[in-house]
């Protein structure tokens, strides 16, 4: 009997649904649960389009439920739960997705394609268990997992269909009908979990939770070490709970960790691979096994909790090690983990070659500074074709050297080659180059490239003192001593200035829409962007949002020159003010936007911003935060943490950190957006 020791386990934790479905709620306090109901905030607005399988859908929907209300509960209710459901139903029917009806039209449109029809009903399910950590911060452990039912419907004529949508029963369901009421008389088969399809798998979330609680050491004894999966050069992150036999943590056990170093065996590193394949099995489970020097370790060691499948790209994936658990979870793939130790093995090719990159790295990122430099690529949009000598004159630059930069910019990806009769290779941008390297291209990214190579690249040529030293290398680099970072590096000549805003300018112009349609604004109705530079992020503000309108507030040196950035078509309701935002009165305004303000200042003069944003701000008022927010585990995205090796006075923070820093001005985080961009967004609101 799986139902009751998972229960009892659950006693006296806070065990919260993210849902305010009744069906939902009456399936779990019926199965002896007893949890919390917060409905999340999380706008069900995915798009469907971006997802291959139905099924991902409905379980990328549940987790950003969950992980919405587990982050928003230590916040707003001022206490972190230790498990959060979230879950999503929707019905497919030849190859759509039906959730609920939004009119009567709707449900009759839906219904009717149901009618004498077997259609799927897939609930999403996601478990976020929560481990609070001494410095406040919380570690999120993520199950996911989903049931699929076949329910067959009868034929149905129109009066039947009417009569039912009359009933008014179909319009907060899925698919329109509700299988535990007068819409079971619609069904003549199913298929599979009968509480699935009327919202939540019971019998598969007490067979997840089974697996946490009762056959794997408790959660308090959870070791989090990262390793790195090596796949055609794909990494993933692990949770384990003890290392696995023979293998080191890689990160110190906690007091509590059951982890002992097994001496007979040698230490780190060690590497490890997984190997997909689709499982055919209708209950899908994720297999991982051990192999090292002794031999295969059983594949009971081993449980995964997220699934490796969702991250085709970057395929994240965690795990938690276990010495008693066979196997689990969730959607559709089999893994098999190898551990092999170093001492024993060659290393990989990926590996390998991983290495190499990063060791070249740097040679890459000056070969398209110098290309884009000497406008190579401005020059190849104009006249495609131009062999290495002619692109030599034009560029005014060696015919060798215009060679070696050219063939290097093809093997980037950069550009390409067509060999010509008479041996010599013309050259042509690519869609990459086209996109993002022209002066003249929408999200041209060559104001930020330039700057990249005059300002950050000397600041990391210092980098071994910048470390040394803890301070940063602005003095070594430029020759100057700078007590302000604005006035006397980025301002401190016209030319440099310029430079700098351009940089601004071209990120804020790549970012900007992800970042401006991140969140519902529809309620604020003027804005301000502190430090908004040339206003290129305010304009896209204005553009999605047609009824704002945003003043951008920059220091004096910026304003004059921002109608140097103006659009094509001016827009009236951006303007500009200037001022210091940690001395002058800020322009009043229902929102305060701060895109990539916050990284540049310590926690006291950031401090100092907001309580100014506070005073500004009347409850309601919101606070629209935009940076790359690190992971709470503060192991990426590299971009941000390799970003903070050049900073001086600020650092790299992630959700939490800001979160926390807001909340301490009144401000209460409502919802968190990790974009698909460059930069992330968080926005708040002022109690
Ligand atoms: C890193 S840039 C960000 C620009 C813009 N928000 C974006 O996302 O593209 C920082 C901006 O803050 C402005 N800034 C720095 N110190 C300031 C101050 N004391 N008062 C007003 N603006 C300031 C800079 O001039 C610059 O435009």
């Amino acid at each position: 009997m799986v139902l009751n020791p998972v229960i009892s386990k659950l006693a006296g934790k806070l065990v919260v649904l993210a849902s305010a479905s009744p069906r939902r709620l009456e399936i779990l306090s019926n199965a002896g649960l007893r949890f919390e109901v917060v409905p999340s905030w999380f706008k069900e607005t995915l798009d469907k389009g971006l997802f291959k399988a139905p099924h991902e859908y409905a379980v990328e929907t549940a987790k950003q439920k969950a992980l919405e209300v587990a982050r928003r509960m230590p916040f707003k209710h001022l206490k972190t739960p230790d498990i959060v459901i979230g879950a999503d139903t929707i019905v497919t029917v030849d190859g759509m997705i039906l959730e609920k009806p939004v009119d009567k039209e709707d449900a009759y449109r839906m219904l009717s394609s149901l009618s004498g029809k077997e259609h799927s009903v897939f609930t999403g399910v996601a478990i976020v268990v929560c481990h609070e950590k001494e410095n406040e911060e919380v570690d999120y452990q993520l199950i996911e997992f989903y049931e699929e039912t076949k329910v067959k419907f009868a034929d149905l004529s129109d009066n039947m269909l009417w009569e039912y949508i009359n009933s008014g029963e179909p319009m907060d369901k899925a698919g329109g009908y509700g299988i535990q009421a007068l819409g079971g008389m619609l069904v003549e088969y199913v298929h599979g979990d009968f509480l699935n399809v009327v919202g939540f798998p019971l019998n598969h979330f007490c067979k997840q939770l089974d697996l946490i609680y009762n056959r794997c050491t408790s959660s308090a004894d959870q070791e989090i070490v990262s390793v790195r999966l090596s796949h055609n050069g794909s990494h993933a992150t692990s949770i384990l709970t003890q290392p696995p036999p023979g293998l080191p943590a890689q990160s110190s056990p906690s007091p509590s960790s059951k982890a002992k170093p097994n001496p007979s065996s040698s230490p780190t590193p060690a590497n490890y691979t997984h190997h997909t394949q689709n499982s055919s099995s209708a209950n899908p489970v994720h297999k991982v096994k051990r192999k090292s020097s002794e031999g295969e370790v059983d594949e009971s060691s081993w449980m995964l909790v997220n699934s490796l499948s969702k991250h085709t790209d970057d395929r994240e994936a965690e795990f938690i090690y276990n010495t008693t658990l066979p196997l689990v979870t969730s959607s559709g793939q089999v893994i098999e983990l190898s551990v092999t130790e170093h001492e024993d093995s060659e290393p990989k090719k990926d590996d390998l070659q991983r290495i190499i990159d990063l060791m070249d790295g740097f040679k890459a990122s000056k070969a398209l500074f110098t290309a884009s430099k000497m406008c190579v690529f401005d020059l190849l949009q104009s006249r495609p074709g131009l062999d290495a000598a002619q692109v030599a004159q034009e560029i005014k630059a060696s015919v060798k050297g215009t060679a070696c930069l050219l063939e290097a910019c093809v093997s980037l990806g950069l550009l390409t080659s067509k060999q010509r009769a008479c041996q010599k290779s013309v050259y042509e941008n690519t869609d990459l180059s086209s996109h993002f390297l022209l002066s003249d291209a929408p999200f041209s990214l060559r104001g930020y490239i330039q700057h990249c190579n005059d300002t950050v690249w000397p600041l990391f040529s210092h980098l071994e003192s910048a470390v040394r030293e803890g301070a940063n290398q602005r003095e070594k680099a430029f020759g100057k001593t700078s007590k302000d970072m604005f006035q006397d590096t980025f301002y401190n000549s016209q030319e440099a200035k310029l430079r700098f805003m351009n940089a601004m300018h071209s990120i804020a112009k790549v970012t900007g829409r992800a970042v401006a349609t991140a969140f519902d604004l529809s309620s604020f109705k003027t804005a301000c962007d502190l430090g908004g530079c040339t206003g290129a992020m305010a304009y896209e503000f204005t553009k999605a949002h047609p009824g704002l309108s945003v003043t951008v507030f920059d220091l004096p040196a910026v304003v004059e020159m921002s109608e140097h950035f103006l659009p094509l078509h001016t827009d009236n309701r951006v303007s500009f003010v200037a001022g210091d935002f940690f001395k002058d009165e800020l322009p009043k305004a229902d929102l305060y936007i701060l895109a990539r303000i916050l990284h540049d200042w310590p926690d006291e003069k950031v401090g100092i911003l907001l309580s100014k944003i506070a005073n500004a701000c009347t409850a309601g008022c919101g606070l629209l935060l935009s940076e790359i927010f690190l992971d709470e585990d503060r192991r990426g995205p590299s971009r941000g943490l390799l970003q903070a090796l050049s900073m001086s006075e600020g650092k790299q923070r992630s959700a939490t950190e800001y979160g926390l820093l807001l909340k301490s001005h009144g401000f209460i985080t409502a919802h968190v957006r990790h974009t698909d961009n460059l930069l992330d967004a968080m926005l708040c609101i002022k109690v």
